[in-house]
């Protein structure tokens, strides 16, 4: 039995969930302002997020646990570097009136009659799922619940959350009978760098109800939002499977390049530029092998389903370590590479280049630059650390780096340098003027962003993928 149509809720905000308005008279609501939308979670997708819904909708509440993210957003700019254009949108849609922040999630779930998860879904120590963010949010949003109302989960779920943990959730804890309000699965297919132009449409966005007014009314909503197709698929779960199954695609193709790049050495052969030649047919997409996967995403995802499920997912446990033993396998390259010009590690000093997972993000979660930095360190190495893109130096000083600021290292002295994120900066980095002046300088290229280098005189190149 679903809610009355034109009906409206308390605050007058019309019915979204079971509405029988026609779909023309539900966009109206939306697009005109009439249905106050909250998004959960300002961070790097939530922010770009909200600034899109709030563009679309004209009435969007950001909710933060983060005073100091509510405070700029509330001033109109973005916390988030990086990303193209997002401080101007922020800025817009504050000034508009169309965005505003706050650090009280009940209040914005009372006010609101959309209400959009983004929020981090990591992994504990043990590789388990953490959902405590999520059910925390569904529980503030539940406060809030009304008949009517239509809750969307955009952060990476593993499959069957919104079906067995959420709804349920938000039916008890909100007072709401299921049949009264929606809960869909729109997952973010967004890459930090460019995410307002993924948001607005680079990608068709799947949506997946766990009803079926659930699933229209998403293709609804992400109707106006994206620009793109909007793809429903049969439910929830399917739509959290798709977003899971593209991360796990990723995490064990990368597993595959890092097998086929330790072959290097062996092959005697650039890896890398098989893997590049091999990729000019359209049957084959082999990623790149490197110094290891980071970030919050892609070593994740493979949780979802591994630690949740029973069927044997070998495969994917052995691409997570191979994946895993890069970080190890580059720290090696250039302790076995000292040992190869005479010099004892525990009297060298190396040069760590790039801290965070990738260029251009500031996030460390899972990145291998910590591992590596470990791996020299307890080898006995001096190790100097840098990234100008993250101020975070904490968790390498623990363990035992040295992070400089770039301008620093210019003149410095190293018996080796080892680049595991290729930050643009460091396009300015004459490398081989780091070295000694009696010997070859050890390079570590985890990224082969030094290829040039190969070869030079002063210079003993090891490439992940490329030579080792
Ligand atoms: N970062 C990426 O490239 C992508 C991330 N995703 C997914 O999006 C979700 C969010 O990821 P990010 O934005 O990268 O995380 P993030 O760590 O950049 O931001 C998370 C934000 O949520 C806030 N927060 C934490 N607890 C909260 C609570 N109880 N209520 C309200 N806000 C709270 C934090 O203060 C922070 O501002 C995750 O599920 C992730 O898997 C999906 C696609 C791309
Ligand atoms: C399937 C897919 O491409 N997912 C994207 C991914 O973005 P993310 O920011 O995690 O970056 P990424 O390019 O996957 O890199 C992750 C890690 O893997 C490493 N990496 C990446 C590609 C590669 O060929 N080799 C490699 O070693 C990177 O250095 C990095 O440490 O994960 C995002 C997410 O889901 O959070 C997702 O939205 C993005 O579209």
């Amino acid at each position: 039995m679903s809610s009355d149509l034109t009906s409206t809720a308390a605050d007058g905000a019309p019915h979204v969930y079971g509405s029988s308005d026609a779909p023309d008279e539900l966009n109206a609501a939306l697009t005109g302002g009439e249905v106050p939308v909250a998004v959960y979670g300002l961070g790097k997708m939530g922010l770009p997020l909200a600034t899109v819904y709030a563009e679309v909708t004209g009435n969007v509440t950001g909710v933060d646990v983060d005073p100091g993210v509510v405070r700029r957003v509330n001033r109109g700019g973005s916390h988030v570097t990086g990303e193209p254009g997002l401080d101007d949108a922020v800025g817009e849609a504050v000034a508009a009136g169309a965005l505003t922040a706050t650090g009280d999630g009940e209040a914005a779930a009372e006010a609101a009659r959309l209400h959009v998860i983004i929020v981090p879904t990591l992994i504990d120590e043990g590789n388990e799922p953490d959902l405590s963010v999520v059910t925390e949010v569904a529980g503030t949003i539940a406060a809030g619940l009304e008949p009517g109302d239509m809750v969307v989960a955009e952060s990476t779920l593993p499959p069957r959350t919104c079906r067995d943990t959420l709804l349920p959730l938000l039916e008890s804890e909100g007072g709401v009978p299921r049949e009264e309000f929606g809960l869909a699965f729109c997952p973010e297919r967004t890459s930090s760098g460019r995410a307002l132009e993924d948001i607005r449409g680079a990608y068709p966005k799947i949506v997946g109800g766990v009803d079926d007014e659930s699933g229209r009314l998403a293709e609804l909503i992400y109707g106006n939002v994206n620009s793109n197709d909007v793809i429903r698929v049969s439910d929830a779960t399917t739509a959290e499977a798709v977003k899971v199954f593209e991360g796990v695609y990723r995490d064990v193709n990368i597993g595959l390049a890092n097998e086929l790049g330790r072959h290097a050495g062996e092959l005697d052969v650039d890896v890398t530029e098989a893997i590049e030649a091999a990729n000019t047919q359209p049957f084959c997409e082999i990623h790149r092998p490197g110094a290891g996967v980071g970030g919050h995403c892609i070593p994740y995802y493979p949780h979802f389903l591994i630690q949740e499920f029973d069927v044997d997912s070998r495969l994917m446990e052995t691409a997570r370590d191979v994946n895993e033993a890069m970080p190890a396998y580059t720290a090696n390259a250039a302790l076995d590479g000292l040992l190869n010009e005479g010099v004892d590690p525990a009297d060298a000093s190396v040069l760590v280049l790039g801290l965070t997972y990738r260029p251009g993000v500031d996030e460390l979660r899972a990145t291998p630059a910590l591992p590596i930095v470990e791996e020299l360190s307890s080898a006995g190495t001096d190790v100097d650390a840098v990234d100008p893109v993250t101020d975070d130096g904490e968790p390498f000083e623990r363990a035992g780096a040295a992070v400089r600021d770039l301008d620093d290292v210019g003149d410095g002295t190293y018996d080796a340098v080892v680049l595991v994120t290729d930050q643009p900066a460091f396009e300015s980095l004459d490398v081989p003027a780091l070295g000694p002046e009696d010997r070859d300088l050890v390079v570590v290229d985890g990224r082969q962003a030094l290829t040039e280098l190969r070869g030079r005189d002063g210079v003993a190149y090891r490439g992940v993928g490329v030579n080792v």
